[in-house]
């Protein structure tokens, strides 16, 4: 018997990438935006992302197209009723995720309403929904098709039987799934944020040159990436924010924001997508 669609909420990177790595998984896809022209994109990009899978020989030409040919896009929140579980990777705003998650709620009770919000509480997200034991993070890391990680987290509210068939759907992708309880910054994010937070205290100290500071965690912590690097990759705003949900949601002064970071930011030093960042991007 053919296996149910899935519905993913959001055409922008984290739902391009989900769903390049369901319909390459064999899934049926419902791929729903408000932005008609965000849907064409997501459907180039996720067309060029499998014909690069066909070039490294890892999808005959074939499977390719059948890929694609799983592919839908709607602009019509009703379209997802059908489907068996809906990824949401709508922006990090909370209004608009639990607007969504009430009227997801209401179109089909047996659907399973995951979020890959990377610090918001699910279990808020659950409270706001008809069915909130069917309510769970499914938190992927960028790029999707690369990193093997899902964080499965679990609201107040999340029963065994969703977690369990969210955890099924990673394995089905590929991917490692890790059972997270719902806490600020979940574990990634709360273990790597503070890590490239404190490296930007070195900077500003002048304990270290920005080079070698992600030099010495390249060298002597065998990191693929210095944590300013990434912290570039990843987008200093998005840092930043992580830090003030810790802060936030801890209470902690050990999750303080670095001064500099913040600086930054203000000053539009965004990294790679402003072309400056602790490094300069040509
Ligand atoms: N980018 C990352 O590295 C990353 C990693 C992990 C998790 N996340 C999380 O994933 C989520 C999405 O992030 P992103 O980087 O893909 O964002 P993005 O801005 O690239 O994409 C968001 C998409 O949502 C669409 N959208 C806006 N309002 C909508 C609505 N009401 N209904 C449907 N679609 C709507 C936009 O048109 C856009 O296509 C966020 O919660 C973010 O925290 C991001």
């Amino acid at each position: 018997m053919d296996k149910k669609a899935i519905g993913v909420v959001g055409a922008g990177t984290m739902g391009q990438g989900i769903a390049q790595v369901l319909v390459s998984s064999g899934r049926q896809v419902m791929l729903y935006d408000v932005a008609e022209a965000q849907l064409e994109r997501a459907e180039d990009k996720i067309g060029k992302g499998l014909a690069r899978l066909v070039e490294k020989d890892k999808l005959s030409e074939d499977e390719c197209s059948a890929a694609l040919a799983r592919l839908g896009k709607t602009t019509s929140l009703e379209t997802l009723g059908d489907c068996e579980v809906i990824i949401e990777a709508v922006p990090e705003q909370p209004e608009l995720k639990e607007t969504l998650f009430r009227d997801l709620s209401a179109l089909n009770q047996d659907t399973i309403l995951a979020s890959n919000t990377s610090s918001l509480s699910l279990t808020r997200l659950a409270a706001v929904s008809e069915r909130p034991e069917r309510v769970v993070g499914m938190h992927f890391f960028n790029p999707v098709p690369i990193l093997k990680l899902v964080e499965v987290i679990r609201a107040e509210q999340t029963s065994d039987a969703t977690v369990a068939k969210v955890e099924a759907l990673a394995e089905e992708l590929g991917k490692t799934a890790v059972a997270i309880a719902d806490s600020p910054g979940f574990a990634v994010n709360r273990l790597l944020v503070p890590m490239i937070n404190e490296a930007a205290f070195l900077l500003q100290e002048g304990v270290a040159s920005a080079e070698d500071i992600d030099q010495a965690m390249k060298l002597g912590a065998a990191h693929p990436l210095g944590p300013l690097a990434l912290a570039d990759l990843i987008g200093l705003d998005v840092c930043l924010s992580i830090m003030e949900v810790l802060q936030d949601g801890f209470g902690d002064p050990k999750y303080r924001p670095c001064p500099l970071l913040k600086r930054m930011v203000d000053a539009g030093y965004l990294g790679r997508k402003s072309g400056r960042g602790f490094h300069i991007y040509e």
